[in-house]
């Protein structure tokens, strides 16, 4: 088989580059008979001449049953252990009206990190209720708008911010259900950036500290204490980090739970998806098992009532959705130190709008999107066209050698912290997001022009208006 020394190891020589593996693709995604891309039945060089490129394409079919599919699984599971799961979006993964309405329509409550993620969902006409509020620095003024809309649960997450949503809560004559986020010292294995329960990071407060905290929430009246929280990360394949954070979180709710009962338990989110042939997600029936199995042995042990149960997925949910398209602007076949050849195809986005290979290291895969070719597959580095030599936004890929100019090139599983994430570095203006269902494409985020960002300057009068 075929294969550039190059490539990396976990790479496999592909036996023709056209093939769209069903665990990385959006579940709508498909080659018509002449081989072009369709997504939910709309051609890429029909999204392309309407909307450009570059372009996110989400598949809201696909969007939605993973919504569903994932509440479907943890409430089966988690009712045959005698007790109710609430789904939270995590909506910074990707939010929009759009989104938040499906999330919502499908049963799922949404989770917002800032004042301005809750601004989205309550524009989307969110119950303020059905919303949970993170951060590790919520200024006084989200904290006052989130207790005044009447949000549902804030995790709290340092002992200051105690004070601050009791006195908000008060002067605003309401009781304030509010979490506590643990750090539960669970090394998740995943990039270190994407690590939330290290010792050596922001968020939470140490188990070791935690009943002394609890102690505090429950001292003051306008605050009532409903649970304890843990997310140890994100992008994370193996159970056994969950399942540990698990252990040690029930540990602390049977000891809090001498005192008061305590209701609720927040697992977090975290789940990880296939970005290439080679990931293997856990199928979210066999996530949901098995944390439901650990739950009900954890509980019988500690003889306590098994409590609802909280999860808040977000790249699970809208990850494999979307699909970037880019148009092919230059190609260079680079020698590498004499040995063999790397083709840098370089395409008209990048870590604008998706940072996260930049940022991360973080791997993609992509096809030829027009059309498909039986030319030999040839090693690729799909780059942006930042002044960065960082600027990557696959890494390593095999796409048909005889790949060129003005060729449509698709990325898969963009559809978390893609957009979330994407920034106008070298005043590259951010894409727009377009929804695709039963062959009908629309915007449901607008992409900025180059006015937009003009605008912005102080200094520059907006095109068509007078001082
Ligand atoms: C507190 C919290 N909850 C939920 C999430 C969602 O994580 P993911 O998108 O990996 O499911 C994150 C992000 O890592 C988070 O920080
Ligand atoms: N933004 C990260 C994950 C962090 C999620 C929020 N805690 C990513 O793209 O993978």
């Amino acid at each position: 088989m075929f294969a550039n020394p190059l490539a990396p190891e976990w790479l496999e020589a592909p036996a023709e580059a056209n093939s769209l593996p069903s665990t990385v693709w959006s579940r709508n995604s498909a080659r018509t008979e002449s081989g072009e891309l369709a997504i939910a039945g709309v051609t890429v060089t029909a999204l392309v001449r309407d909307f450009g490129t570059p372009v996110y394409v989400i598949d809201e079919a696909d969007a939605i049953a993973r919504a569903t599919d994932i509440a479907a699984a943890f409430e089966s599971e988690f009712a045959r252990i005698g007790t109710t799961v609430k789904v939270y979006y995590a909506a910074k993964a990707f939010l929009c009206t759009e989104v938040a309405r499906w999330m919502t329509a499908a049963g799922l409550n949404i989770d917002v990190a800032s004042a301005g993620e809750m601004a989205v969902a309550l524009a989307a006409g969110v119950d303020a209720s059905r919303l949970g509020f993170h951060g590790n620095n919520k200024s006084l003024s989200e904290i006052d708008r989130a207790v005044c809309a009447g949000i549902g649960p804030i995790v709290i997450d340092s002992v200051v911010e105690i004070g601050r949503v009791a006195e908000a809560a008060a002067r605003h004559g309401r009781t304030q259900r509010v979490r506590l986020r643990i750090n539960s010292g669970v090394h998740a294995s995943t990039h270190e950036y994407l690590a939330t329960a290290r010792e050596d990071q922001k968020f939470g407060v140490p188990l070791a500290e935690a009943e002394a905290v609890v102690a505090q929430i429950r001292s003051h009246s306008s605050l009532e204490f409903v649970g304890i929280h843990s997310h140890i990360g994100s992008q994370i394949f193996d159970t056994a980090g969950f399942a540990e954070a698990a252990r040690r979180l029930l540990e602390l709710h049977a000891r809090l739970s001498v005192d008061a009962p305590v209701p609720e338990l927040n697992l977090g989110g975290g789940f990880g998806i296939a970005y290439t042939s080679v990931d293997r997600a856990l199928p979210v029936a066999e996530l949901a098992a098995s944390l439901a199995s650990i739950v009900e042995a954890e509980c019988t042990r500690l003889g306590i009532v098994v409590p609802v149960i909280a999860i808040e997925p977000g790249r699970s949910i809208i990850g494999p959705s979307t699909t970037t398209l880019y148009t092919v602007g230059t190609i260079k076949d680079v020698l590498v130190d004499g040995e063999a050849v790397r083709k840098y195809v370089s395409v008209d986005g990048g870590m604008s709008d998706n940072l996260r290979t930049a940022l991360y290291g973080a791997d993609y895969s992509a096809r030829l999107a027009n059309r498909t070719s039986e030319a030999d597959p040839a090693l690729v580095r799909i780059a942006g066209k930042h002044c960065e030599a960082g600027d990557i936004v696959v890494r390593a890929e095999y796409l048909p050698g005889d790949v060129e100019l003005g060729d449509l090139i698709a990325v898969p599983a963009t559809g978390a912290y893609g957009w979330a994430m994407s920034n106008n570095y070298n005043y590259l203006a951010r894409p727009p997001v377009v929804a695709v269902r039963d062959g009908h494409a629309r915007v449901i985020v607008r992409g900025e022009t180059e006015d937009d960002l003009l605008r912005r300057d102080a200094g520059i009068t907006p095109l068509g208006e007078s001082e």
